[in-house]
Order: structure tokens, then sequence, then C-alpha cells
């Protein structure tokens, strides 16, 4: 997919809202328990309960790596379920990956080949050769941990080395590498006070946007401060709508929480572009 049709999609659902699938045995109803495969069933019933309100589904791969290959079937059956009946939809592999320049492409081949997503989230911390690799598919994503989501991120992202902060030199820095127009960012939005900065550097990528919901940012702070004017935000919110409820009424709840994050955005979209 292309981020012109990503950024189609946007406006046709007045939404820019992702939803995380990270499903835990522990967490999922019951009654689901007894089915062949839990975790597929889960993701299904709350893709079908969602799609028409959100433009991204993020499976956080740690969720069914947990489970094995059971877990690892399980992601292949989502992605592909994904893929067949609703293709308009930007999928995200939240994987984390980057290593030595052969390896990386191992994972890029695994994620954009073999599993066919359209993105996968990618750590920077080995640079450019361990990220070169996946920008090398065309029309494929690598999304780049840039200012993340956690306390953690203070530990390291925001110290300052010659003069300017590690987040900012990151971003900076990947501009140069070849096909960099395949990149987007992660920025939490917990950080929604970095975002102007951030957009001096990087106004028109897409920025993926964990951190509402369970973790407690505030979607209009970060569209304040980090919409640009194609929107460029994919905004991602997990527990909050799919563990909304632990009942038979789970995929119904999830969609009420979904609604109610679409229906704010649809609110700024409007302010914003009056679409
Ligand atoms: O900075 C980051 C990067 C990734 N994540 C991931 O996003 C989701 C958030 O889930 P919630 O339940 O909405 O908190 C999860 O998969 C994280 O691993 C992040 O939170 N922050």
């Amino acid at each position: 997919m292309t981020t012109q049709q990503l950024h189609e999609q946007i406006l046709l659902k007045k939404s820019f809202l992702c939803v995380g699938l990270d499903p835990d045995l522990t967490k999922i109803p019951p009654h689901l328990l007894e089915t062949e495969d839990p975790i597929f069933e889960f993701n299904k019933a709350i893709i079908d309960a969602t799609h028409d309100l959100a433009v991204g589904y993020k499976p956080n791969t740690a969720f069914f790596e947990a489970y094995g290959i059971k877990g690892w079937l399980s992601l292949q059956k989502t992605i592909n379920y994904i893929n067949e009946n609703f293709p308009e939809i930007f999928t995200i592999a939240d994987a984390k990956r980057g290593d030595i320049g052969n390896t990386s492409s191992m994972y890029a081949k695994a994620f954009f080949e073999d599993l066919n997503f359209d993105s996968v989230t990618v750590a920077p911390y080995m640079g450019k050769d361990s990220v070169e690799p996946f920008l090398a598919f065309e029309n494929k994503h690598t999304i780049m941990l840039a200012l993340t989501s956690n306390e953690g991120a203070f530990d390291f992202q925001t110290l300052t080395t010659n003069g300017k902060e590690l987040y900012k030199q990151v971003l900076e820095t990947s501009k140069t590498w070849k096909n960099s127009h395949n990149l987007m960012y992660v920025v939490g939005a917990t950080k929604a006070e970095y975002f102007a900065d951030i957009r001096k550097i990087v106004p028109d990528s897409f920025l993926l946007v964990p951190g509402i919901g369970a973790q407690g940012g505030s979607l209009s702070e970060v569209c304040k401060y980090g919409m640009n004017d194609k929107v460029g935000l994919l905004v991602n919110s997990a527990r909050a709508i799919i563990y909304a409820s632990k009942g038979t009424d789970f995929a119904e709840k999830a969609r009420e929480e979904a609604l109610s994050v679409q229906q704010e955005m649809e609110g700024i979209l409007n302010l914003k572009f009056q679409v």
C-alpha cells in the first residue's frame, strides 16, 4: 500500500485509528479458549467488529511468539484474514527488528514477503546497514522507533550527544539513507510536547503513535502538535479497545471503544480539513 492510498483511506473513513492486536490468553474471553485457535478467533472477532472504524491493524509479534509455533500460525492466519477480506487496511508487524545487513534482509523477507505485511517496526540502534535492507522493498514501510511511549525513553533517546538529542539525530540521519521515502517513525502519544520539534525534522512522514488508551496519552494533544496537512498520523490503541470486555460481548464493546476514538478523530479532521 502506498502512503497516498493510506491517506485516501483516512479521509474516506474519517479515521486514523490503528487497532493494536495484542492477544493474551489470560485476558481474552474464557469462552474462546474452547476453540481450536483462540488467538485467531479473538482477532477475527475484533477485526470484524472494527474494520470500518480503523485504517490499520498492528499485531505485536510478541503476543504471538510467546505461544511458539501455534502463536506464529495464529499470526499468519490473522494477517491472511485481513489481507483477503480487508485489503484496503494498512498492516503493521510490530516486531522491532534490526540486525547486521544480511540478517535484516531475512527479517524483511519474513514480514514483507512471507507474511505480506505493509510495514514492520525496526529499532535504529544498529544504524544504516541494519535498516536499509527493509527500505529496499518498494511500497512497503519501515517504521523506525524515534521517541517511544515508555518511561525508559528518557534513558537514552532524549540524551544529548554532540549538542543534539539522540532521537533527533536518529530522525535526521535516517533521512539520508537510501530509500528513506519508505520510512515512518514511532513517536509515543505520552510525549505530545515533543511532536512540534519532531515535525520540524520530518514534516511529511507518517508517524505511528502508540500510547493513547491504556497508557494515558492525549489524542487531541498529539493531533495539535503532530498532525500535518496530509494528517500524517496513525494512532494506535490496543488494550483499551480489545479488552473492553471479557464477556461474550467483547467484540461489541471493542467496537464501542473504537467508535468513540474514531468519532473524536472525525471531529478533529472536520475542524482541520472540513472533510
Ligand atoms: O513506543 C512504543 C512502541 C510500541 N508500543 C506498542 O504499542 C502497543 C500499545 O498498546 P496499548 O495497550 O494501547 O498500550 C503495544 O503493542 C506496545 O508494545 C508502545 O506502546 N510504545
